[in-house]
């Protein structure tokens, strides 16, 4: 990785390696044998060298390593390293920035990360666990068939709305429309979500309709798909790139593993400054333990201070000063929104 340019650190950056360094010094004493160990020495004998310090971003995590694709000064490259990374990084997502050297030409440390926009954490059991950081766009996507489903696509919306996240909403197989009436009610909710400033689009891979338009909507920045299984995330990634990256609808029989086993998560680039992150965590990740709160800031039409509850206590059942009540009476919300938010309001007291 010699040809590569030094990155430059900031002053805090320098010293923050240097105390890392010191550390490694101070720990070397009463510390057991182990790889890691093994790894931080090999990093320590080197010191000398005034090893170089390069920033990339993590694309994949395996256990106690991830792997990192080398920035150029903050472009994508090809490039990628296995890197290993001190203890206290060990909570490194997909989309971190990171900072690291080079051990050796198989292996490098990380030593540093950087601040991160955003993160997206989804639950397991009540566990937080961190999915992906640092995402500019979440490519929310539906389609047609099996059935067009609004409420997973406000589930979503509550993810991104929560986490700081802009949300592109995209309707697929359009072309599986056949009345003028299903038509229409399709129009109208594209239409809605428009309007509440949500860019959403009809698609079509079959028809190749609109792809053009998803890629104006990504020039920068690290962008993830979500959506149920089979509307068509693989073959919207193909239609993207227009090339066959991923299998669609394919399952392996042969070693009964289907395409979702697959535990590493792709980078692919759609050009200097952008690209899309796909990984069956980040794809099938979904919205769980959300308190009230949280369920209600995703809801931008109550974002007027109008349609706040008057009582943080709020049953939203009667008309005492409720906001979505009083939404719902001023026609501010539509139809299908207004379900949508009663079916997730009374999941949650279920929960
Ligand atoms: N009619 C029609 N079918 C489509 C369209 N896009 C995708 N499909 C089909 O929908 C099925 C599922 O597509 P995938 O791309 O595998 O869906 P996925 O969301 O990646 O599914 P998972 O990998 O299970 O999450 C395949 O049979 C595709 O051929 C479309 O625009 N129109
Ligand atoms: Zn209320």
């Amino acid at each position: 990785m010699s040809h590569q340019k030094k990155r430059h650190l900031s002053l805090k950056q320098q010293q923050n390696i240097n105390k890392h360094r010191q550390k490694l010094i101070a720990r070397r004493s009463n510390q057991r044998l182990s790889d890691m160990k093994h790894l931080e020495e090999e990093l320590l004998s080197q010191q000398g060298d005034q090893l170089e310090t390069y920033k990339g971003i993590v694309i994949s995590r395996y256990g106690k390593s991830a792997d990192v694709m080398l920035l150029d000064e903050g472009k994508f490259t090809q490039e990628h390293k296995r890197c290993f990374m001190k203890a206290s990084l060990d909570d490194l997502v997909v989309g971190d920035y990171v900072y690291f050297h080079d051990i050796n030409d198989e292996q490098s440390f990380i030593v540093e990360k950087e601040d991160r926009s955003n993160l997206i954490t989804r639950y397991y059991f009540n566990k937080a666990r961190n999915i992906v950081a640092n995402v500019s766009t979440m490519i929310i996507t539906s389609s047609i068939n099996p059935t067009l489903n609004t409420e997973i696509i406000d589930r979503y919306l509550i993810v991104a709305e929560n986490n700081g996240v802009r949300p592109l909403i995209l309707i697929n197989k359009v072309d599986l429309l056949e009345t003028e009436e299903d038509k229409q009610i399709v129009e109208d909710i594209i239409q809605y979500y428009n309007n509440l400033g949500y860019k959403t689009l009809a698609v079509s891979v079959k028809d190749k309709l609109n792809i053009d338009l998803i890629r104006e909507q990504l020039d920068r920045g690290l962008h993830i798909l979500v959506g149920q299984t089979g509307v068509g995330k693989s073959s919207l990634i193909n239609a993207i790139f227009n090339q066959e990256l991923m299998t669609v609808g394919e399952i392996n029989y042969d070693t009964k593993l289907g395409k979702h086993t697959t535990t590493t998560s792709r980078l692919f680039k759609l050009n200097d400054y952008s690209a899309l992150i796909d990984s069956p965590g980040i794809r099938e990740f979904s919205l769980d333990n959300y308190n009230e709160t949280q369920l209600l800031r995703g809801y931008k039409e109550l974002h007027d201070s109008e349609y706040t509850c008057r009582f943080s206590d709020c049953n939203h059942n009667n008309n005492l000063g409720c906001g979505i009540i009083k939404l719902k009476e001023d026609n501010k919300i539509s139809e299908f929104r207004y379900q949508n938010l009663r079916n997730l309001l009374q999941q949650l007291k279920e929960s």
